[in-house]
Order: structure tokens, then C-alpha cells, then sequence
């Protein structure tokens, strides 16, 4: 049992994770809170959290995305704000099988392993199968947790990724709405992922490749005096391995440096339920990537309208719906509080009666921030890497597509490594982990970042009606740019062509916005010394 904390936030506030919540013991969670003093929590604020957080997965971080596990640490260290990353409730998880049942424990003892990857999310598992199918001695360490989120991918990109068949729905055609008028039909078929299958398909990978668990929290990475990372996990377990990989999420800021002074970290919030409803008024052969029609005509000073959100709608079948009231980004997290009565607003405003929950889910993404230090030794890859697309929130694809070479790059290094060890060169060898930092993180993906980071900045200042002028430039840009915009796929070339072709079509508004956030907002410059940096 994990137990975190959490002040100055809104009703719902993180407070602990439960691993697999059936085994839960309400009164045990208690004591340890107690125990753990969470001062800003009242008694019966605690009780409710509790209950609900019995069945819940949550992970607590301060807005620079390091995980807090002791508030007093914490405020010793001089931190305020704490954010919760996710929360998922009322979901079942029990058809996942348990990573402890499937893989072999690693070995405690004398054995040295190539590498530990610490993380168990598709980024993690994905990495740990790629590094053993190269013949490196893996290990795998984290809570056997179950997946929880609802991914939504292109269909194209996840059959480029041979993993078509952990998609459980596809929609032929992605719909957008700006406006009352026409929506704008996509024409790229999108799929929602099933977290069971693709839970399975990744751990069916690690099971064929050879990788070993444990099932642990790891407290923190050190070096032996011989060299080798020692990963030293809760109950004084300790692990040795020649590298070490983090991939925990955004939360894994205790077991990695970043830059300093970079970026502030925006947050991509979202509240969904899975609901049998009466009146859908959405085609259920079509998906809709973002409905930000207002159905609440909000008061322009009022808190929900200072937050555009969109919804996001997936149609399961003709009744049986997914839907998600989405904040793209804002410079604070939109309170879920305020998400969840939006969305019922808008149901209610279109006629939709709920008539039954399948399912409800919180979902809390940092967006944007700094890149990991590339000068220390331990590496990092999907969320804890800063390879979350700073516009648009979304990871899996690019985590699951990079694991492959990234592990190349690892393999390589550790057998360039491992000559210079036989030579007696081991501890003086430079930082081996260079060129897999570089792999990550070459000067092209910079840039490109800093364009993201610019755009994501300007997201964040509109308000309603910009958002739509902006979304409606975006989406009549050619189908390749904004394809290949979403995807992380335009070199920094193309971007700036991109970003011309943009400009000329936009409305004047947009025009003027965009030269002005060039000049005026810090991240121009930091794209513009990107650029000009070789
Ligand atoms: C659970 C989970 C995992 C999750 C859930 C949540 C959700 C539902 C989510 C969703 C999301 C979404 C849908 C997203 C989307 C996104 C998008 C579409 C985005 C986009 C963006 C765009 C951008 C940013 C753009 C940008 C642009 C730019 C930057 C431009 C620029 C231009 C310029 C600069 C010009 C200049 C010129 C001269 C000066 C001449």
C-alpha cells in the first residue's frame, strides 16, 4: 500500500494509491494518514476521500512533477502546490493478469542485470521487451498495477505499430465541431485502444523476451563504487544493473534531474464517464475528436468560462457512450469539480438522459515543462522523458514506436560499455548514457519541442472564440501538416513551413495574435534560439 498527500487543491484531493483496490482495508488507510499527518485534511474530508479513494489509482506531484510522498519532507523542501496526476474510479480492472503471475521474479543476489527499467506503463513494459529481445538481462520494477486509461490512437498509426488488434472499436471518420454550422469531417479513422488487450500483448512481449519484476516501489537510483546503478527499492531491496531507465510517468521527478529554469508545466485535465444513455444525439459510426460548441453560454466572467473545454466523444454503440469533457491546457488544472458540471450541463443541454454509469475517469496530464537533464547517467523514456506532446497531451504512440530504437541505443551502449569494463576502463569510460540521451533528445527534437511549446503557449491565452479561429485555421492547413503536427512527425523544417502556410490563411485576428506571441512571449524567443542553434 502506497499512501500519498495532497493540500491547496480543490474537493477531491489525491491521497493515496491502492494498488488492486479489492484488497483495500479502510482502517489501515486511515492510520497511515494519520500516521503521515496530512494536516490540511479535515477528518471528515478524509473519510470521503477515502471511501472513494478505495477504489481508485492516484499519484500526487507538485507542479514541477516531482513525486510527494511525505508532506513534511515536502514543505521542509520548500514546495506548496501539489497536483494530482490521475485518479480512475469505478473501473474494472480484474481481467488484467498480474505482471508477479506472468514473469519470473528478478533474482536478489550477486547478479548484475544490463539494465532495469523502472515503470510499469505501456512506455515501460514496451522498452523492457524491446531491450530483452536484443539480448540484454532485463528487469522490470514497479506496483503490478493494472492498466486504467482509455486510450484513443489513429488507426493508422497503431497498425504501423503491428498493434491493430488491441483496438476494440473503430470509427471509419473523426468528426470536429467549432461552430453550430457543418463539422469538420476529419477523414482519418480512429480508434479507441482496449487497455486489457494492450496490457496483455505488452506483457506477452516481456513474457517471450525474457524479462524479470519485481513488484516494488523504487525509492531511489545510487552508483556502487565499481560503477553500476543500484536501484534501491522499498524494504530494503536492492537492485545492481549496469543502466538504469526510468519510465514511472510524470510523476518520476524523485529518481530524475531536469533542466532548470525551463518552461512552466501547463496541465491537460479531463473528466469521462462511460454511460448508457437515452437521446444520443451523436452519429454512432462517427468519433468525435472535439465538440467545442457552447451549449452553457457561461457568462464571460464566469470560472467555467475562463477554461474552454471541448468534448470528446466516443459512441460505443447507439446507447452506450464515452464521453469526456476535456480542457486541452491551462496554465493552472481546470478543477474537476468544474469539468464534471460542465459536461453534465452540456448533456443535460442536449437532451441526454444518463441511465446508467459504466464508469468514470479523471485524468490529469502535464503538458509542456523541462526536458530531463541529458548530462546524468540514469535515462528516462515516455511521460518521465518529457515525451508527452506538448500540444495535444498525447504519448502512447511515440513511446511505443521509439521503444524499439531506443533499445538499440541502450544494446549498443552496453556492449561498448562492456569492452571498455573487460579493458579496465569501466568507471572512467565517459557517460555512456550520452548517446541514448541524444537518441531521445537530438537538436531536430528540440526544436521541434520549442515549436510545441510556443503553439502550446499560445493555446493557453485564448479564450472560447479564439480557441475556435484557431482550430478552424488549424484544420484547414493541409491534411499532411496537421496530420503529421499531431503525430510528431514534421521535421523542424516543415514546421516552419507549417507555420507560414498557417499564418497566410488565417483570419487577421490570428495574424496579428501569432506575431505578437512571437514577440512578446518568452517562448518565441527560446523557438527562435532553437532554430538558430547548430
Ligand atoms: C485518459 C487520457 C490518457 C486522456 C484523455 C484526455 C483527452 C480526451 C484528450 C484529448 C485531446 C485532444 C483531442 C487533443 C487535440 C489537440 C490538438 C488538435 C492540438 C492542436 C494544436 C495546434 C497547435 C499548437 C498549432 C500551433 C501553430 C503555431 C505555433 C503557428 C505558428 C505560426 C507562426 C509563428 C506564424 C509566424 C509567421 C510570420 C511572422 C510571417
Amino acid at each position: 500500500m502506497e499512501c500519498f498527500g495532497a493540500r491547496n487543491m480543490t474537493a477531491t484531493m489525491a491521497v493515496f494509491t491502492c494498488p488492486r483496490f479489492k484488497y483495500c482495508n479502510i482502517r489501515h488507510e486511515l492510520s497511515l494518514l494519520k500516521h503521515r499527518r496530512f494536516t490540511s485534511l479535515s477528518a471528515s474530508s478524509s473519510l470521503r476521500q477515502i471511501k472513494c479513494s478505495a477504489k481508485s489509482d492516484r499519484c500526487v506531484v507538485d507542479k514541477q512533477g516531482i513525486s510527494v510522498e511525505d508532506e513534511e519532507d515536502y514543505i521542509k523542501a520548500g514546495g506548496s502546490e501539489l497536483l494530482f496526476v490521475q485518479m480512475q474510479q469505478t473501473k474494472s480492472m480484474e481481467s488484467q493478469s498480474s505482471l508477479s503471475e506472468k514473469l519470473p521474479r528478478i533474482p536478489i543476489g550477486d547478479c548484475i542485470l544490463d539494465l532495469v527499467v523502472i515503470g510499469c506503463g505501456p512506455a515501460g513494459l514496451a522498452l523492457a521487451a524491446e531491450s530483452a529481445k536484443l539480448g540484454l538481462n532485463v528487469g522490470l520494477i514497479g506496483p503490478d498495477l493494472p492498466f486504467t486509461n482509455n486510450y484513443g490512437v489513429w488507426e493508422d498509426e497503431f497498425i504501423g505499430l503491428g498493434l491493430e488488434g488491441c483496438i476494440e472499436r473503430v470509427w471509419r471518420d473523426t468528426l470536429v465541431y467549432l461552430d453550430d454550422t457543418n463539422p469538420i469531417r476529419i477523414g482519418r479513422a480512429y480508434g479507441r485502444v482496449s487497455r486489457d488487450l494492450l496490457h496483455e500483448e505488452l506483457l506477452r512481449r516481456c513474457v517471450e523476451s525474457g524479462v524479470s519484476y519485481l513488484s516494488s516501489k523504487v525509492e531511489k537510483i545510487t552508483e556502487s563504487p565499481n560503477g553500476y546503478s543500484l536501484i534501491e527499492c522499498e524494504g530494503n531491496i536492492t537492485i545492481p544493473c549496469r543502466l538504469a531507465t526510468v519510465a514511472s510517468g510524470a510523476a518520476s521527478g524523485k529518481l530524475l534531474q531536469y533542466e532548470l529554469g525551463g518552461p512552466r508545466v501547463c496541465v491537460q485535465t479531463a473528466y469521462g464517464v462511460e454511460v448508457e444513455v437515452e437521446n444520443n444525439p451523436y452519429d454512432p459510426s462517427l468519433m468525435v475528436f472535439m465538440d467545442y460548441r457552447d451549449y452553457t453560454k457561461h457568462e464571460p466572467q464566469s470560472l467555467e468560462a475562463q477554461y474552454p473545454t471541448f468534448l470528446y466523444v466516443m459512441p460505443m454503440s447507439p446507447t452506450k457512450i464515452f464521453f469526456e469533457e476535456t480542457c486541452l491546457a491551462s496554465k493552472e488544472a481546470m478543477p474537476f469539480n468544474l469539468l464534471k458540471t460542465k459536461l453534465m450541463s452540456r448533456l443535460k443541454t442536449l437532451g441526454v438522459r444518463i441511465i446508467r454509469t459504466y464508469e468514470e475517469e479523471w485524468s490529469y496530464i502535464p503538458v509542456g515543462g523541462s526536458l530531463p537533464n541529458t548530462e546524468q547517467k540514469n535515462l528516462a523514456f515516455g511521460a518521465a522523458a518529457s515525451m508527452v506532446h506538448p500540444a495535444t497531451g498525447y504519448s502512447v504512440v511515440r513511446s511505443l514506436s521509439e521503444a524499439p530504437n531506443y533499445a538499440a541505443v541502450i544494446a549498443k551502449i552496453l556492449r561498448q560499455g562492456q569492452s571498455k569494463e573487460m579493458i579496465g576502463l569501466g568507471r572512467h569510460a565517459s557517460n555512456i548514457s550520452k548517446q541514448a540521451w541524444e537518441t531521445l533528445w537530438p537538436l531536430e527534437r528540440k526544436r521541434q519541442r520549442a515549436f510545441f511549446l510556443f503553439g502550446l503557449a499560445m493555446i493557453v491565452q485564448l479564450d472560447i472564440e479564439g480557441t475556435r479561429t484557431f482550430f478552424r485555421t488549424f484544420f484547414r492547413l493541409p491534411t499532411w501538416m496537421w496530420w503529421g503536427f499531431l503525430g510528431s512527425s514534421l521535421s523542424s523544417t516543415d514546421l516552419i513551413l507549417f507555420a507560414f502556410y498557417m499564418f497566410i490563411i488565417a483570419p487577421h485576428s490570428l495574424r496579428m495574435g501569432l506575431v505578437r506571441h512571437l514577440l512578446s512571449d518568452p517562448t518565441g524567443a527560446t523557438m527562435v534560439k532553437a532554430y538558430l542553434t547548430i
